[in-house]
């Protein structure tokens, strides 16, 4: 028996660069791991998947990430074995917090070890493709520019430190049908990616903050007019920029201090049921 953590990431820039032929869009994309995370506990059993989970918002069954991902692990190591897997779940689902690619990493991550089957880290990322495009970044974790449809990647360290506030309002969002709604408009030839790095190197917050770009934004608040609302609420009531995280609906506020941090978790947990209080790591 073996326990590995899932962290959620947020998307500190994500730039649309088109529609590609196979419906997917090419990105540009800062992506962040934060320490809010799942926990997810493997063992082996004689034969099958088994799937266990306190949550009741997601499926059990081979719809789920986590699930996905050991069948194409067993598959890929020819082991015939089966294995138990018990899922915290921490991260709100379809938030745009990679909730589900973060646990089908874990688990990519978690049968290396429990099979011993030395895989390396670029193997299992290259497995986790297949499972979804947030999946690779996740299995590395860290912080990355991410491009391609979010495989392609990018790694680099950085020492700022840096709180994130993440809200996730209480509105179910697709995010196939948040891509499928951009418009020409929502594209940007010129990606924020190496500015945000520069900017991350250099650890000035400041300018981390003000170069914090969502592309799926406005398609979001077109197709969910409630995303806007509550940020536009949460920005009035504490004062500073809120930002969107993924294809949404969380909405995320960045401080320097942990302090501050604190203070605006609390003000916004006044009214606002789904409040985390996270470190970028
Ligand atoms: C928007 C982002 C930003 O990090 O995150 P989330 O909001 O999911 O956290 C990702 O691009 C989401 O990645 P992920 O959730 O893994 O997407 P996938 O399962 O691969 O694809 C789901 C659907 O989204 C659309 N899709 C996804 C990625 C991409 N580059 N272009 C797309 O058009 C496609 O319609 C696809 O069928
Ligand atoms: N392990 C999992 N955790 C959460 N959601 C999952 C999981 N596996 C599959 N899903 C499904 O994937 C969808 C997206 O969930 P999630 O990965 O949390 O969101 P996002 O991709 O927006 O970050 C949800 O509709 C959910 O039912």
């Amino acid at each position: 028996m073996l326990v590995e953590r899932a962290y959620a990431k947020i998307n500190l820039t994500l730039d649309v660069l088109r529609k590609r032929p196979d419906g997917y869009h090419e990105v540009d994309m800062v992506m962040q791991t934060v320490d809010l995370s799942d926990l997810i506990w493997m063992d082996v059993k004689e034969s099958g998947i088994h799937l266990d989970s306190g949550a009741s918002n997601i499926p059990l069954d081979d719809r789920n990430l986590a699930y996905v991902a050991a069948q194409k692990f067993l598959q890929t190591a020819q082991i015939t074995s089966g294995v138990t897997i018990t899922l915290e779940k921490n991260i709100p689902v379809a938030a745009g917090l990679a909730g589900g690619s973060s646990d089908a990493a874990a688990v990519l991550r978690g049968l290396n070890r429990l099979f011993d089957t030395g895989y390396s880290v670029d193997k299992l990322a290259e497995m986790g493709a297949s499972i979804g495009s947030d999946v690779p970044f996740c299995v590395y974790g860290g912080s990355a520019v991410a491009k391609g449809r979010g495989e392609q990647l990018t790694r680099f360290r950085h020492n700022l430190k840096a709180w994130a506030i993440i809200v996730r309002p209480p509105i179910f969002v697709s995010t196939a049908d948040v891509y499928g709604a951009l418009t020409r408009d929502n594209m940007s030839e010129q990606p924020r990616s190496q500015q945000m790095v520069d900017a991350l190197l250099r650890c000035d917050f400041e300018q981390v903050v003000g170069l914090v770009t969502n592309g799926l934004r406005p398609a979001a608040e077109r197709l969910y007019p409630e995303v806007k609302e509550y940020a536009d609420r949460l920005s009035s009531t504490i004062g500073q920029p809120v930002h969107m995280s993924g294809s949404g609906p969380t909405l995320f506020i960045l401080t320097p201090t942990m302090r501050r941090a604190q203070r605006t978790y609390n003000a916004i947990r006044g009214f606002m049921k789904e409040v985390y209080l996270c470190r970028l790591i």
